[in-house]
This record gives C-alpha cells, sequence and structure tokens, in this order.
C-alpha cells in the first residue's frame, strides 16, 4: 500500500483512505487514547505529509490574497477528506469521528482557513443531512458534496443572534407546495464559494426555539443574495458573508429532518461541530509550537540558542502540555461519538480546551521569535490571527463553559 505512494497525488491517497475503511470498528474499542491504531496513524501520516507539500508553501499566499483554496479542496475531496462520515455508497470516505479529526488537525496545521472549509462542509453542512435527511435528499444534497467539486454551508447565525440561536427572526412561510423564506443570516462560513447551506428559519414563531425548522436551499438561487465579504483577522482564505433571503421559495420536500426540530438539528450539528473546531485549534496551536521550537534552536542571544535559556524552555513546556491535553480531549470526546456514547461534556471541553492552546502557543510563539514573530515572514503572526477565530465560532468559550457546567450539574442531580 505505502508502496503506491505518491505516484499521483488523489489517486494514491484514496487507496489509502479507503483501504482505512475497514479499521473504522476496530478503534471503537480503544482504551488506550495515547495511541492509535496502525491505520489512523497512516492516515494522519498521509494528512500530514499532504499538508506539508501542498498547504504549508502557499498558506501565507493564501491569507494575504483571500484566495479560496479551490485546487487544494479538490485534491482533499479525491482523498475523501470532504466527506469523511459518509458512507461509501454516497460517496464519502466511510470513516468514523476520529479519523475525521486526525484529518481535521493536520490540515489545519497546514492552513487553517482550508481546515475550516473542510470542517464546514463535513460537520456543519453534510453532518446533519447525514443525520436527519432522507434517502433522497442523502442522495441529491450529499452526494455531489463529497469530491470538492461543490462544498455547503450552514445558515444558523443572524445579524441579531449568535450565542442566542434560538433567538431567530428568519421566517419560513408555506404558501401551497413552497416554503418561503424570508430574513438575513449572519457569518456564514464557504457562503462564496457555496452551492448549498442549509438554513434555520421559524416556521411558528409561537413555540419559539421549538418552531425553528430547518431547509435546504441550493446555491446560487432565486431570492438568495450574499453580502459583501467579511474582512477577518484570521482564516482570511476562508469566505464569510451575510445570506439575505427575500421571498427566497424552495420545495417543501426541502425541509430537513421534522418541522419544529430545526433547534435541535442545529445543536446536534454544532455538538459534533465542536470536535473539528478542536481539531483545527490544534492543528494551529500545534504549527505555532513547531514554529517556536524551532527558532528556539536555531536563534542565538547571548553567545547560545535561545532554546537553553529556562524562560524559554518554560514557555515551550507550557505550549506542549497544552496541546497535548487538548488533543487527548479531542481524541476522547470523538471516541465517545464513535462508540454512540454521550459526548456532549467531552466536546465542549475539547473546543474549550483546544481553542485556549491555540491562544495561548500562537501568543507564546510570537514571544519566542521576538520581532521575527510580528512579521508576514513567519507563520506566528497568521496563526496568531487564526487560533482567535476558534474560540468564537460555534460557540463561544463562555457558552462551552455554560454547556460543559449544565452536564457537570445534570450529573450531579439528586
Ligand atoms: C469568521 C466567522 C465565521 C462564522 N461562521 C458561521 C457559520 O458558518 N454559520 C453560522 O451560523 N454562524 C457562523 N458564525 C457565527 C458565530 O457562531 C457567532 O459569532 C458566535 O456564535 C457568537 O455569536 P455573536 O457573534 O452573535 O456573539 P454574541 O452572542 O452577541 O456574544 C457576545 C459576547 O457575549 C457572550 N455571551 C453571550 N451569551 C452569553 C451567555 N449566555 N453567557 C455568557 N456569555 C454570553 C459571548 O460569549 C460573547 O463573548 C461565524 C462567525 C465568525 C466570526
Amino acid at each position: 500500500e505505502i508502496s503506491l505512494f505518491p505516484a499521483k497525488i488523489c489517486g494514491p491517497l484514496k487507496i489509502k483512505l479507503v483501504s482505512l475503511r475497514v479499521c473504522v470498528g476496530g478503534c471503537r474499542g480503544l482504551t488506550q487514547l495515547a495511541e492509535l491504531p496502525e491505520t489512523h496513524q497512516i492516515l494522519r501520516q498521509t494528512c500530514r505529509d499532504y499538508a506539508d507539500r501542498e498547504l504549508t508553501p502557499v498558506a501565507a499566499q493564501l491569507d494575504k490574497e483571500h484566495t479560496y483554496p479551490r485546487k487544494q479542496i479538490q485534491e482533499l475531496g479525491a482523498m475523501g477528506v470532504m466527506a469523511m462520515e459518509v458512507p461509501e455508497e454516497l460517496g464519502g470516505a466511510g470513516m468514523d469521528y476520529l479519523a475525521y479529526s486526525l484529518a481535521m488537525e493536520e490540515i489545519s496545521r497546514g492552513c487553517a482557513s482550508t481546515g475550516v472549509v473542510v470542517s464546514v462542509n463535513n460537520s456543519l453542512y453534510i453532518g446533519p443531512v447525514l443525520k436527519f435527511g432522507s434517502e433522497k435528499q442523502k442522495k441529491e444534497w450529499i452526494t455531489p458534496f463529497t469530491t470538492g467539486e461543490k462544498v455547503g454551508c450552514f445558515a444558523l447565525s443572524e445579524p441579531g443572534n449568535g450565542s442566542d440561536a434560538g433567538a431567530a427572526s428568519t421566517v419560513a412561510r408555506l404558501d401551497g407546495d413552497e416554503w418561503v423564506l424570508n430574513g438575513t443570516k449572519a457569518w456564514i462560513t464557504n457562503s462564496w464559494d457555496a452551492s448549498a447551506t442549509v438554513v434555520f428559519a421559524t416556521t411558528d414563531k409561537s413555540l419559539k426555539h421549538k418552531g425553528i425548522s430547518a431547509f435546504l436551499v441550493p446555491m446560487p438561487h432565486p431570492g438568495l443574495s450574499l453580502g459583501k465579504k467579511e474582512d477577518k483577522l484570521g482564516i482570511r482564505a476562508s469566505s464569510t458573508a451575510n445570506i439575505i433571503l427575500e421571498d427566497c421559495r424552495v420545495p417543501v420536500d426541502n425541509m430537513l429532518g421534522p418541522r419544529g426540530a430545526g433547534f435541535k438539528i442545529a445543536m446536534q450539528t454544532l455538538d459534533s461541530g465542536r470536535i473539528g473546531i478542536a481539531a483545527q485549534a490544534l492543528g494551529i496551536a500545534q504549527a505555532s509550537l513547531d514554529c517556536a521550537a524551532d527558532y528556539a534552536h536555531k536563534r542565538k542571544a547571548f553567545g547560545a540558542p535561545i532554546g537553553k535559556l529556562q524562560a524559554v524552555q518554560f514557555k515551550l513546556a507550557d505550549m506542549a502540555l497544552a496541546v497535548e491535553s487538548a488533543r487527548l480531549l479531542t481524541w476522547k470526546a470523538a471516541l465517545l461519538r464513535d462508540s454512540k456514547k454521550p459526548y456532549i461534556k467531552e466536546a465542549a471541553m475539547a473546543k474549550l480546551a483546544a481553542s485556549e492552546a491555540a491562544t495561548l502557543c500562537a501568543h507564546q510563539a510570537i514571544q519566542i521569535l521576538g520581532g521575527m514573530g510580528y512579521v508576514t515572514d513567519m507563520p506566528a503572526e497568521r496563526h496568531y490571527r487564526d487560533a482567535r477565530i476558534t474560540e468564537i465560532y460555534e460557540g463561544t468559550s463562555e457558552i462551552q463553559r455554560l454547556v460543559i457546567a449544565g452536564q457537570v450539574l445534570k450529573e450531579y442531580q439528586l
């Protein structure tokens, strides 16, 4: 298998990923979190090699020019990475969430913008269709999104509400055999590059969050327009914009899941999605540590490498500790999900720990690099900018703490 690699980028990698499908059941019983099964180690190395070759060298330019990584997303699609959990019959890689987390970390280590495109397509767009869609919807709305040719998005937030997602003001009105959508969705990742979106809108305002339903909307589509591309601090190669719905009509068949189930669909989607964002944050944290440790060996001050200074060593130790502990939490959350056990608390813990690790590591990497950390000649400043969003989207750090506390209090309920 390994001898096939690398003849041509996508073909051999696809073969490798396909051959890993057989082992998915093997990791369910994994108790030794510190060591991955061999199959997952191969997947991790394959994604790491791809990122080193195709993402790390171009990440700074994609960021600078705000360029959507089209070629890379198509290559990742050919590898199976754009639809990791989707069964083979629907065109996906048929793998587990641990595998998805490993791929997400390695891709984000190379380019965090590419990481978020992969994450939104896998967990936020395909995820809810796979879980709540009819067989017909799965074929129509998933299969074309497995190859990297098309990507999807997830439209929950609005200008007036983000954390308080149940307060959605976008409405859906039934008119004959069509739903008519009106409202504005804010901050939608992938929107400028997407071919479809899951939209959350209220079908009965009096029921509050229980009146929210989910809809599948093709893009472009009459009545759907995009706002300006947001000029962001980080993850600048991914697009973020408002999606504006003005009498946007979709057939009744485009409702995803039962009427009124939209809030549940959104929350369950975000529970899983957080594991992917934890993995994205881990990739950024690891890239910051890589950059700082390498520099500590090479940069000399007062006649010796700065890595000999205890002050620098302490920073590296704290960074490595934060990365490793967040990685174990992320793998634990993924393994629990793969074994169909409750994972809400662990996913929130993983996202909180990994995003704070990313912020810490990126901050300390700049300190270790000194002036070189502050300019675009080195990647540390990009990691610092990219890290920040992981503490905001798919639930801010404050919301993660609320989720964790809610679960802890439940465990101690009398
Ligand atoms: C680059 C980017 C990409 C995004 N991509 C998407 C996407 O693809 N799809 C999508 O639907 N959304 C997306 N979002 C939106 C994102 O999920 C929201 O920004 C996030 O949930 C926070 O919502 P908000 O910005 O409205 O902040 P608010 O909810 O207004 O929060 C403001 C502050 O108040 C705090 N706060 C709010 N409520 C509480 C509480 N109960 N307890 C304690 N503190 C609280 C928050 O933690 C935060 O610090 C994206 C955002 C960005 C910036």
